[in-house]
Formats: structure tokens, sequence, C-alpha cells
């Protein structure tokens, strides 16, 4: 199936996660100065439970970008051996805090946590993964809401691509609550006719094939190949996998195999530089959206 995105003889156009990210970053730091000119400081509040060392990174990032965008930003690092009532407590409080206008508690929690009730109850107007039952339900009725940061920043990576969603079949590869059902209800919003794959897809690769727009989600490295892919769909890389080299170095790796996508593909995410950076700069998105709806929107 071809897409109006024909391939040339140079192959896939890269879709520049850093740049974009980069953009929305500003927008964003945009958006918050105007909040501080209405006398209003937002403010994100990030929750780290143990000593994870990608969340570590992830959380670090999180804080820093939040700063500098003019957020005020506390980090809460908690020990791996926090209970449950200890950290739903640190939630009941953060929510309680007229100040705090986002609250991120950071995946995966450590084993003995149960996630799923840490994220019920946080105050749905601060949830600024979109997580919560709340926005989750939200979404999937077309309903304004906070929207999970990965998916969220794959849409923002197709519009400003100028990447046609409507009509589009799009396949998404995972059906994760953080990633993959929410890019599929987001694409349904946008009109896309959308398949989901999962481990019991029988011909994962034939319906994939289908694509026009490819979200892979699903933790596997370069599980997709480029026989999986229709010339000049366009491929969205969500998975970011750490693989063993020769050296010892070690590389990132997405879900796709990008040097044969990038031969077939009329667009494609690369990865390291793809859909990662859009999580944190949709995160601060969020966080000024949360903030401009709990303090009274003018503009932000
Ligand atoms: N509460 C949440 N937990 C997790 C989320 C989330 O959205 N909310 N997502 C992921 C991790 N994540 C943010 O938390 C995240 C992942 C990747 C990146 C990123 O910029 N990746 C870089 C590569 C980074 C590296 O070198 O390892 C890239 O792809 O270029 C940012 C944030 C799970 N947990």
């Amino acid at each position: 199936m071809v897409t109006e995105h024909a391939m040339d003889t140079e192959g896939a156009r890269i879709i520049d996660g850093k740049s974009i990210a980069a953009a929305v970053r500003g927008e964003v730091a945009q958006r918050v100065a105007e909040l501080v000119a209405r006398g209003i400081q937002p403010g994100l509040d990030v929750v780290l439970v143990g000593d994870d060392p990608a969340s570590q990174v992830y959380v670090r990032n999180k804080d820093r970008a939040a700063t500098r965008a003019g957020f005020r930003v506390r980090t809460h690092r908690l020990s791996a051996v926090t209970s449950q009532a200890e950290l739903e407590a640190l939630v009941d409080r953060l929510n309680a805090d007229d100040e705090v206008d986002g609250i991120l508690v950071q995946l995966p929690l450590p084993r003995g946590l149960d996630s799923d009730a840490v994220v019920r109850r946080l105050d749905p107007a601060k949830d600024v993964d979109g997580l919560h039952p709340f926005n989750v339900a939200r979404l999937w009725m077309d309903r304004p809401g906070l929207v999970p940061c990965t998916p969220a920043g794959c849409i923002e990576m197709l519009d400003r691509s100028g990447i046609e969603i409507a009509g589009k079949r799009a396949v998404v590869l995972g059906r994760s609550l953080l990633v993959g059902k929410p890019i599929a209800a987001l694409l349904l919003a946008r009109n896309a006719t959308v398949t989901i794959c999962h481990s019991r897809t029988p011909d994962p690769a034939a319906v994939c094939r289908e694509a026009q727009i490819l979200v892979a989600a699903v933790g596997r490295p370069e599980l997709v190949r480029g026989d999986w892919i229709a010339p000049g769909a366009t491929v969205l890389d969500v998975g970011i996998n750490r693989v063993e080299t020769a050296d010892g170095a070690g590389r990132l790796v997405g879900d796709v195999h990008f040097e044969e996508a990038h031969a077939r593909a009329g667009w494609v995410t690369p990865v390291p530089g793809g859909v990662g950076p859009m999580t944190i700069a949709m995160l601060l998105s969020n966080t000024a959206t949360a903030a401009a709806n709990r303090r009274g929107r003018t503009s932000a």
C-alpha cells in the first residue's frame, strides 16, 4: 500500500523529535511566562520511588526541563522500601496542596507497590501523565482532558510534520495503558482507521504491512523489519531498548529496525532522538494546561 508520502532514492524522511520537542518546550515556556505575569506560579511535583537507573535519569531530565520552562519543580525521592500507605499519603498531601498543579509518579514503581492504586489516588485535575481512569475515560469519549505524554507527543510529531491522520489506516503494535491504548484512542479521535496488534495477534507482520501509519510500542528490540512496512508508510518508533554491543558499551535501539525502515518508509522516527524527547515536552505542556485549568484560564 503506497501512501502519498512516496519514497525517493534517499529513503524515508526523518521526523526529528529533538527539534520538535525543543519547539514545544519553547511554546510551553511562553505559556508559563503568561501565567507568571498573571501572578500564577505553576508547579510540578515529581515522585520517584526506588533507585532504578533509567527512572533516575528520566526524573532528572524532567526536573531540569520543567525548571528551564519556568515551572516551580519539586522532586520527591523515596526509598525502594517505601510502603503503599506512605506513597499514597504523599499523593494525598500533593492533591491537597493548592500550589501543586501537576503530580507525576515515575513508573515503573518498585515491586510490591500497586501503581494502579497510586494513579487512582491522584486528583485527576493534577494527573499530568493522563493515566487516572477519569482522564482515560475522557480520552475515549473525545472530551478534552490530560492525555498520556508519549502518545500526545506522537500526534504532535505527525501534525508538525504535516502528516495527515484522517482517513489513514493506522496500526498500533502494543496495548499498554501508557502508550498503545492511548495512541490508538488519539488516532481514532483524529479519524484514522485503527487496528491494535498484540502478543496474540496471529500474523502481526501482515497486519503492519497494511498500515499507512505504524506505531511500534512493544519493547522488543528491532522486532519490526523492513518487510513489515508498506512502502511510503509513516513509522513512529516508541521503543527504547538498550542492547549489548561487542565493545561492551551497549546502544539504544527502538522496536523498529531503523536502517530497514529507512529504506522502505516515507517517514520514520529515529531512536534515540525521535519519540523519546517528546515525552518530556508533552509533560510540560500538560502541566501548563493543568495549571491554566485549575487556576482559571484566560489564554495559557
Ligand atoms: N510516569 C511515567 N513514567 C514513565 C513514562 C511516562 O510518560 N510517565 N514514560 C517512560 C519513560 N520516560 C519518561 O518518564 C521517558 C523515556 C524516554 C525519554 C527520552 O528522551 N529518551 C531518549 C533516550 C534517553 C536515553 O539515552 O536513555 C530518546 O529516545 O532520544 C524520555 C522520557 C516510562 N516511565
